[in-house]
């Protein structure tokens, strides 16, 4: 059965990667997007079937981005998460004359990428300007169509072998334990194996003017005990200081403690919203293949 597959695009992206590494299966279409907004959008109004978006780094923390747009713009669930780890390479467009690092005048990436390199960028190229573009690989791809212009690109690898760019610098992240959490969403089930790990998401607004609130949510997790692993606050946009809350848990969605759990913050006054319950895979550093976790 053909499936397709919205990602961040232009080819060459850590996000491809992560789809095709998950969807292996013959038949599977893959489709690049320009921003991460118009992958959910394209699976939101069936132009695919699924999207695969990065939500979550270990260094720089959760991609903002993606979080608003499922909070905020679009009602897909999370179907399932993809734990990869990820590499950062320097390249240039390919010239007669190897690029000396100290003749770069600006560096090309996505925000996240350069926030996980800003060691080696202070160390090596701190004289240099920082362009933010949509993703790792649409800067190999712009580097290499200015290439009369003393730039370079932060991207993956895959953009090497996409793009005429020539590596100057490989490995350049900050530390070794750089991994991405990419999840896939869309409106039908996907037939993933078994795993031993799931998790499940929620979003849940607090009532205003409860002191103690979120020390009562976080209670009804912990005397069940549900083992969370992140809380991370969003702005609700309707004024400041107006937050909600999105909650990972560490397993699946069951009959009696997960809702046990949400009726006790819905009796609190809290509006609880289910965003997925999914199984979690994980590709280890230089493992071929993804293994269940
Ligand atoms: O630009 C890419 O290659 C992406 O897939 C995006 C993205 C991100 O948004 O976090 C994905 C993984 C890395 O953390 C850096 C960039």
């Amino acid at each position: 059965m053909e499936r397709t597959f919205a990602f961040l695009g232009p080819r060459g992206t850590n996000t491809e990667e992560a789809a095709r590494l998950i969807f292996q299966e013959k038949g599977n279409r893959f489709l690049p997007y320009r921003t991460i907004p118009d992958c959910l959008e394209a699976a939101a109004a069936g132009k695919v079937d699924y999207a695969v978006v990065p939500w979550e780094n270990s260094l720089e923390g959760s991609v903002n981005l993606t979080l608003d747009w499922i909070i905020h713009k679009i009602d897909l669930p999370i179907l399932s998460e993809l734990i990869m780890p990820i590499s950062h390479h320097l390249v240039s467009a390919k010239r007669e004359e190897p690029l000396a690092l100290s003749q770069v005048t600006k560096v090309l990436s996505h925000p996240q990428a350069v926030a996980q390199c800003h060691s080696y960028l202070h160390e090596h190229l701190p004289h240099a300007e920082i362009e933010y573009v949509s993703s790792t690989a649409e800067a190999a791809r712009l580097v290499s169509e200015r290439f009369e212009e003393p730039w370079v690109a932060i991207s993956a690898m895959q953009a090497v072998h996409v793009y005429p760019v020539t590596l100057i610098a490989e490995n350049i992240e900050d530390t070794e334990n750089n991994f991405t959490r990419f999840i896939v969403l869309g409106k039908k089930p996907l037939p993933f194996p078994e795993s031993e790990k799931y998790k499940t998401t929620i979003l849940v607004t607090l009532p205003s003017d409860f002191p103690g609130a979120l020390h009562q949510v976080l209670s009804a997790f912990a005397w069940r005990r549900l083992n969370l692993s992140r809380i991370e606050s969003r702005p609700t946009k309707t004024g400041l200081g107006n937050y909600y809350f999105v909650i990972d848990i560490e397993q699946k969605m069951d009959d009696v403690l997960l809702p046990g759990a949400f009726a006790e913050m819905e009796a609190l006054g809290c509006q609880v919203r289910f965003l997925g319950t999914y199984p979690v895979f994980v590709k280890e550093r230089n493992g071929a293949r993804i293994s269940l976790r």
